[in-house]
C-alpha cells in the first residue's frame, strides 16, 4: 500500500511535466526550475527540524511528508523516481553503516 502511494505520486508528478504552471503547484515548480525546487527542499528540511524540536508527533509527520513530497519533485525534475531511491535503500539493506564506512577507499 505505502509503495503504491509513492508510485501514484510519481505518476502524477510525471504527468505535470507538460502542464501549464498556473494549473498546478508541481507544474509551477517545474516551470521555476531546479533552484526553486532546491529552495523548497531546504525550507521543508528546516521545518522538519523545528517540528522535531517542538516534540509534537503530528506536525513532525506533516513536515516530513512535505519534505518527502518536495524531494520527489526534485527527483522527477531530474528524470528520477521514488523507486530509484527505494532500490538504493534495498541495495544497502543489511549492510551496517559502520562496516560500509570502514570499507570506503581511504583518501
Ligand atoms: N503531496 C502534495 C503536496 N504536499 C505539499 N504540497 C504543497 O506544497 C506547497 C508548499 O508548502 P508550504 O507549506 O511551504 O506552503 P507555502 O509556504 O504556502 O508555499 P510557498 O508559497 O512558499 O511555495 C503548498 O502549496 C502545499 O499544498 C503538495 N502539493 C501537491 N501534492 C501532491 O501532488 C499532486 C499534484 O499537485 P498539483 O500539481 O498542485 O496538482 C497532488 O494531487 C498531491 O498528491
Amino acid at each position: 500500500m505505502d509503495a503504491d502511494v509513492l508510485k501514484t505520486l510519481g505518476d502524477t508528478l510525471e504527468a505535470r511535466r507538460d502542464a501549464e504552471p498556473q494549473s498546478s503547484y508541481v507544474a509551477s515548480l517545474f516551470h521555476k526550475g531546479q533552484d526553486a525546487i532546491l529552495k523548497k527542499v531546504i525550507e521543508e528540511a528546516g521545518e522538519v527540524l523545528m517540528a522535531a524540536k517542538d516534540g509534537d508527533k503530528l506536525p513532525l509527520v506533516r513536515e516530513v511528508a512535505d519534505l518527502w513530497f518536495h524531494s520527489m519533485v526534485l527527483l522527477a525534475y531530474n528524470g528520477l523516481r521514488a523507486e530509484d531511491v527505494l532500490a538504493e535503500l534495498k541495495r544497502r539493506e543489511g549492510t551496517s553503516g559502520i562496516d560500509e564506512k570502514n570499507a570506503r577507499p581511504k583518501g
